[in-house]
Formats: structure tokens, sequence, C-alpha cells
């Protein structure tokens, strides 16, 4: 199906060749309803190349390129076996959810043990344990029954990027040198994670519960990886989104059946650094949020009105490669500028930096129509 893969790809595991027919419920990519489409982060970042004619911004700096990043809010792409079984797998129990003050997280399955930084208290994941069978089953890893209940999901997510080969974010090259070759076997273990500093998984599950402290953080970025590991030696140092360059992004599903979205909290955020302005979407049963890596977020805990309840959410990491390698003219900058957007979905909405970034672009691209335009007036008179 996938002819040769590149290096570190690990695509998703499906039951199909990739194809726009033969999704269960007559699904097709239209089915899915755009809730949020975000550009943000507009900034200049070091460039490996060059690849964005800025020579007609004055004073742009060279070695750069002009960056934005995006977020979207999907309904209508998961299934609901897919669905059943991550709530399987979390615990959330549907009878419970609906009782009155039910649904907290089942001990035998997670613990307090998660926090986004040094300074967060702890709040809870998945017992390793958990996690460990969820991946495995989830990515068929020796030994393992796969799963055939995720193909159908993990279909429709690849066949909604058809130019992008969609893999999980492989957890072990990420990590410095040493630490990869003390556990050589871990390569997609959910423990993966460094003892230098620096801690990356492929899933990440979360039950936020009221009380819940919760704080911005970007999940990843390539240009932060340590220069030993078997990412930056063979990709390189960049930063997310750079046209060529395998592309960062985390996929959050949420878990809960029912969610009162007018009471019970438990957004996620996601903020335009530098501008103090930001975005939210509410964890609607089925949702699927995906972002950039690099995009800064956090969740919001429960309110009191919640009652205890758990607001459940599994997010996978995964990595973009371009399906095509571009030829002698080198990558298709169009396929990065898009990014997880699809064309049809329309022009996203720049929020803080970007819509600064949009308002500019706009007034020059009106300054040279206009000055087109008088250019031409000029020669008709003559
Ligand atoms: O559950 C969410 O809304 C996002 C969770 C998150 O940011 C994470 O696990 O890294
Ligand atoms: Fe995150």
């Amino acid at each position: 199906m996938e002819g040769e893969l590149p290096p570190l790809a690990r695509p998703l595991l499906t039951n199909r060749d990739e194809t726009t027919v033969g999704f269960a419920d007559d699904w097709t990519p239209s089915h899915v309803k755009v809730a949020l489409n975000l550009t943000l982060n507009a900034e200049f970042v070091p460039a490996s190349a060059n690849v964005r004619d800025l020579s007609s911004l004055p004073g742009a700096p060279s070695g750069c390129r002009a960056a934005v990043a995006r977020v979207v809010a999907l309904d209508g792409l998961i299934d609901k076996t897919a669905l059943g079984w991550i709530r399987e797998h979390l615990g959330v129990d549907i009878e419970d959810e609906r009782r009155h003050g039910g649904a907290k997280p089942r001990e035998s399955l997670w613990e307090r043990k998660t926090a986004d930084d040094d300074l967060a208290e702890p709040t809870y994941g998945l017992r390793k344990e958990s996690m460990d069978r969820l991946v495995r089953t989830m990515m068929h890893r020796e030994g393992v029954e796969p799963t055939t209940r995720l193909d159908e999901f993990h279909a429709r997510l690849q066949a909604l990027y058809p130019d992008w080969i969609v893999c999980h974010m492989p957890a072990d090259a990420l990590r410095a040198d040493e630490e990869a070759s003390e556990k050589p076997d871990d390569s997609l273990d959910a423990s993966a994670g460094g003892s230098a500093g620096f801690r990356c998984d492929a899933f990440v599950a979360n039950a936020a519960v009221h009380g819940d402290e919760y704080r911005w953080h970007v999940d990843a970025d390539p240009s932060s990886f340590p220069d030993s590991c078997a990412w930056t030696r063979t990709y390189g140092d960049y930063v997310n989104g750079e046209p060529g360059k395998p592309l960062f992004v985390s996929a959050v599903v949420y878990a809960n059946s029912v969610w009162d979205e007018d009471a019970w909290g438990g957004e996620t955020h996601f903020m335009d650094v530098g501008s103090g302005v930001g975005a939210l979407v509410c964890p609607r049963p089925g949702r699927v949020v995906l972002m950039d890596q690099d995009v800064t977020h956090r969740v919001s805990p429960p309110t009191r009105a919640a009652n205890g309840r758990a607001r459940y959410s599994l997010v996978y990491k995964l990595v973009f490669f371009p399906r095509a390698k571009g030829g002698a003219a080198g990558p298709d900058a169009s396929l990065w500028e898009r990014g997880i957007a699809r064309a049809e979905w329309g022009p996203p909405s720049p929020i803080g930096s970007a819509a600064k970034l949009a308002a500019i672009v706009n007034a020059a691209a009106r300054a040279r129509r206009t000055e087109t335009g008088a250019v031409k007036r000029d020669r008709e008179e003559e």
C-alpha cells in the first residue's frame, strides 16, 4: 500500500488500502463538519531552506520563513466502534456517566501522576499497564492481537489527508541517543520518556476533574529535540511546519458520552503567544481536534457543577510525512501552507498575530491592485 516508507514513519494501522470509498455508514470526507479552522502564531522562524520568497517584504530576514500554526476541530470524523474501544480502554462507563455525579476515573486504570510541567500538581494519567495495553493493541506490537476496532477511524483520518502518510510519532526516536539505546525494544512504549528532562509519548490519556490545574504547554517541536536523537539526525533541526519536512500534529479525541457544555467546563484552550488572545473548543462527545504540535494549549478543568465527573480525552501524537518527494522542483510548499486544513473547509480564521499578518497581506494586495490599475490607466491614456 505505502510502497517504501520514509525513515521513522509508522503509519496508523488500518484494514484497507488507501481509498476514498468503502467506509462504514457511507462516510466520506465531506461528512466531516468543521467547527473550528484557525491560524495563529504568525512569526518569522529559522528555515533550513528559505522556501518562501520573502524578497518582496522590506526588511525580511534571510534564512527565515513566515510561519503560522493551525488548529481544526472536527465533528463527524470518528466512528462509534472506535469511540467505544477508546471508552473501554479509558474506563468510561456510559451508564455511570449518565448518573448524577458518576464517572470518576477508575482507580484500577488511572493514577494521579501526569503533569504538564514541573510546577503543576499531578493530574490523572493512565497507569503504565493500562497505557501499555492501549498502545500495544493499537499499534500491534509483536505477540499482541491488534484491534480491528480502530481501523475505520484510522482509515478515515488517513483519507482526510491523502497527500500525507499519517503516522504515529516515533517517541523513541526523539530521545537522546544514550537513553534510546538503553531501551532498544521500547520503541513505541507509552512510558518511553527521557530522564534528561525531555519527555514525549506517542499517546497521552487525560481524565480531568474539578480542582485540577492544567498548564499552558506545547506538545512538541522538532527544534527542541536533542541533537543526538535519531529524529534530528535523520531530518535535521527545524521548526515544525517547515516545507519539505514531516509535520508534528496532535489529535485529541474527546471520549465522554455526555457533556453539558453550558455547565461543566473542560474546554481545550489555544493561545496565540504574544498577542494574548486565543480560542476554545468544548469537549463535545466524539469531537476530534487536530493541531500543530507547537501550538500553545491547555485543558481547562471541569467546574464544580460537573459533580466530580471526569472529562476524558485520548491524544494521538502524530507525524504527517509528505507522500510525494516533490522532484527536482523541491517540495510543493502549498502542502505545508494548507497543513491540517483541507482546502474545501474554506479559508481559516486568523487570530492574534495571524490576524495582524492577514491584515498586512490584504493591505499589500490592495496596494498592488491599485498600483496595477493605475499603471494600466496611465498606459491607456498615453
Ligand atoms: O485533552 C485535551 O484537551 C488536551 C490534552 C493535552 O493537551 C495533552 O494531553 O497534551
Ligand atoms: Fe497537549
